[in-house]
């Protein structure tokens, strides 16, 4: 019987495989439109497993339950008052961001395509989430950047910048937006962790960005590479 189940695992993981070829690309609308008539409105694990059941049949970029557990862990432990995400989609990685923020805690979640961003803001909606947690900025990440500082309200109670950032959008952009972060001083000066997702052992980008980072030992250092997500520190002053 151990087999038999055995198996059946492997057929199902085939036909999943075959079925997700056949489908072919990735279609930010058949998302969005699985995700919002099968999950349970306001519940948030409800809309994340919806996400990862379109994914076991269907080609999906949203990074899924294993890194998203990678990416959860360091929310906890940073804790962030606000959080940049690079890269939204259809809004999976800014639902698992938002359920784990403080109370008063926010997201800037920035999409260059105006339908996914469209599409991506609903689910986030539907979750449960308001606009006083979240802002989305339909642009290139570059652009977004440099507008930013508009975007950002002083809070008191900590440092300004961001303390954390998730960058899933174009690994050619990663190290530019690194720099454009740093130079706009939008990177919390007492420390920042920086999230970059690798897709593809082959990223030339995500190359060159932790080349620059090895060279600048007084500013960052990488706390943790895993295989698909490195986990960089920024720190310009030191908190006693
Ligand atoms: C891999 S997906 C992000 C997946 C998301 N993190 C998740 O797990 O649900 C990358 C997204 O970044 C967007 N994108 C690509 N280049 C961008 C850029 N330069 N600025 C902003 N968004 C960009 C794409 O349109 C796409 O929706």
């Amino acid at each position: 019987s151990r087999y038999r189940v055995k198996v059946a695992t492997l057929c199902r993981q085939a036909v999943a495989w075959a079925l997700k070829l056949v489908r072919g690309k990735v279609c930010v609308r058949r998302t969005h439109a699985f995700v919002f008539s099968q999950c349970t409105h306001g519940k948030v694990d409800s809309i994340l497993e919806t996400f990862d059941l379109y994914a076991k049949t269907h080609p999906s970029l949203c990074i899924g339950p294993e890194i998203g557990e990678a990416l959860d862990e360091v929310v906890r432990r940073v804790s962030p008052s606000r959080v940049l995400e690079l890269g939204m989609h259809c809004g999976y990685t800014s639902v698992r961001l938002l359920r784990l923020l403080p109370p008063a805690g926010r997201l800037i979640t920035v999409e260059l395509d105006p339908l996914t961003a469209e599409l991506g803001e609903e689910i986030i909606l539907v979750a449960g989430f308001k606009h006083s947690q979240f802002q989305v900025l339909t642009s290139s990440s570059a652009e977004a950047i440099s507008t930013l500082h508009l975007n950002i309200e002083p809070n008191s109670q900590t440092s300004e910048g961001f303390s954390l950032v998730l960058m899933d959008h174009d690994p050619q952009q990663y190290l530019p937006d690194l720099l454009a972060l740093e130079r706009e001083e939008l990177l919390c000066p007492s420390g920042c962790s920086v999230l970059l997702i690798n897709r593809s052992q082959r990223a030339e980008g995500l190359r060159e960005t932790l080349d620059h980072i090895r060279a600048r030992a007084d500013f960052y250092f990488v706390k943790t590479e895993l295989q698909f997500m490195v986990e960089v520190f920024y720190q310009r002053e030191i908190t006693v």
